[in-house]
Order: C-alpha cells, then sequence, then structure tokens
C-alpha cells in the first residue's frame, strides 16, 4: 500500500504502468475511491505512468472533520504531485475531480499538460441542492441519498447488473464527514472565469444518461477552453469508465497518446 504523509494529511494513492513512463494523474469523483479507474487502466496505451489517489474523506486517505473548501482538495492534489516529483501530467478529472483538475490548472499549470474533463463542469449544482443534500448526509449518513444518487449516476441497464450493488456498497461505506465536507467543497466552486483563461488540450467526455453532470454542462464547460474536444459516451451515466469501460479507455487512450508527451 502507498502513503503519501503531506503535513496534516496521510494520502492513499496508487501507481500502475511504467515507472519511467510520461504521468497521468486520475481524480475520483464523490463517494467514490481510486478503483473507479480499475477497468480503464489496463485498456490505456503503455508507456505511462499512471497516478490515482483517494481524496480526502475518501478511501484509505485520512478523513479531516468537513467542510472542506476546494482550496484544500486543490493543494491535496498539489502536495501529492509535489511529493512524488511530478509535473507535466495529464490531469483526468471525474465530476469533482474535474473541478480539481481545473483548480490545478489555474494554479499550477507547471503540473498539468493536459486535462480530461469527466462528467464534470465549471460549476455543479446549486448551493440550495447541496446544502439539502448536505442535510441530509449529516441526518442519516450517505444511506439517505443513496438512490437518488443512484438514480443520477447509472443508466437503467446498468442497475440490473452485479457490479452496480458493489458501487452503491462504496458509496455507502463513504464517510458523512467525506461526503459533506466534498459536497461543501463542489456547493463553494465556480471555475466559469478561471477555466475561460486556461490554454492547455482539453477533452471533455460526458454520458448521455448522466443525471448528475448532464453533456449539455460538460460540453459548455470544455467548450471555454479554446481547441477542446469533446466525446458523448451513450448508454452510460455519470461514471462511463465503470459502465463503458471499453469506449472510455479508447477515447482516453487516444488523447494521451497525442498529448501526454514523455517523460
Ligand atoms: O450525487 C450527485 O449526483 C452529484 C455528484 C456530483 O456532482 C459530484 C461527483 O460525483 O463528484
Amino acid at each position: 500500500m502507498q502513503i503519501a504523509r503531506l503535513d496534516d494529511l496521510a494520502v492513499h494513492y496508487r501507481i500502475d504502468g511504467d515507472p519511467d513512463g510520461a504521468p497521468v494523474v486520475f481524480a475520483n469523483s464523490l463517494g467514490t475511491d481510486l478503483r473507479l479507474w480499475d477497468q480503464v487502466i489496463p485498456l490505456l496505451p503503455e508507456g505511462l505512468k499512471f497516478i490515482r489517489y483517494d481524496k480526502r474523506g475518501h478511501g484509505l486517505t485520512d478523513c479531516p472533520p468537513a467542510p472542506y473548501a476546494m482550496g484544500a482538495l486543490v493543494t491535496d492534489a498539489e502536495r501529492l504531485m509535489d511529493h512524488l516529483g511530478v509535473t507535466g501530467a495529464v490531469f483526468v478529472g471525474l465530476s469533482i475531480g474535474g473541478l480539481i483538475a481545473q483548480g490545478l490548472a489555474a494554479k499550477r499549470l507547471d503540473l498539468v499538460r493536459a486535462m480530461v474533463l469527466s462528467n464534470t463542469g465549471a460549476k455543479i449544482g446549486t448551493r440550495d441542492i447541496w446544502a439539502e443534500r448536505i442535510d441530509a448526509v449529516n441526518a442519516g449518513g450517505t444511506a439517505a441519498v443513496v438512490d437518488a444518487t443512484m438514480q443520477r449516476w447509472f443508466a437503467k441497464p446498468f442497475h440490473d447488473t452485479p457490479d452496480f450493488h458493489a458501487w452503491r456498497t462504496m458509496f455507502l461505506r463513504c464517510p458523512a464527514e467525506g461526503w459533506t465536507g466534498c459536497g461543501a467543497a463542489i456547493a463553494g466552486s465556480d471555475f466559469m472565469t478561471t477555466t475561460a483563461a486556461l490554454r492547455l488540450p482539453t477533452l471533455g467526455i460526458a454520458g448521455s444518461e448522466d443525471g448528475s453532470t448532464p453533456p449539455d454542462l460538460v460540453r459548455e464547460t470544455v467548450d471555454l477552453v479554446p481547441g477542446s474536444e469533446f466525446h458523448l459516451i451513450r448508454g452510460a451515466g455519470h461514471l462511463p469508465c465503470v459502465e463503458k469501460p471499453e469506449e472510455y479507455a479508447q477515447v482516453l487512450g487516444d488523447f494521451l497518446s497525442r498529448h501526454a508527451g514523455t517523460a
């Protein structure tokens, strides 16, 4: 197991692929851990170094008291990359991970040579929506929102698969403090202005059935960056890397082949 001790926070991370390869960093969504990428990473091009981590309050990373600021989540990614001596990575962020990608690119462009904004937006939801969900999780844990979340996350046919149960279980095991902490960070984030000022290769990936960050939101967000690319995965929801890993890996792999560079 790989743990980075970053001052006040112990961060669980994992490295796969070529240890000497060009770096690709993955940031997960709310209520998931680094297993989010299990099915995709083995299908990506060889010769790259794949780094993934559990954000604060999730997986095996420390869970400080809520709420968290988006600035803290961005700083965690920055400190982890500095700790590992990684610069010039392709940063792949899904949902809240995509907010982290945008914040990190605005703050430390030396760390991010290209970004993949998957199922995310420059701004996700409203303060009222997040306040309502945070109140519910404070009262009843993630169980209080699990059914509505699964409806937004997964296309209907996926609900009948054995994997659906496993992802639901992962969500239920997310500590309320970690979920509400990160929920508060999403509520307070608006990267419209800073993302529109970014100039770096950018790929947007959306799922046609995504009830959390619909395709229009992803497209509007990546359109803020001139020259960006966009791919819609049909029949998938909020986690297309889980529902359609082959298509996801094909699109991501093509982008990495063009933009990951060399170590
Ligand atoms: O639970 C939801 O539907 C919202 C998810 C979201 O926007 C944040 C995330 O998945 O990281």
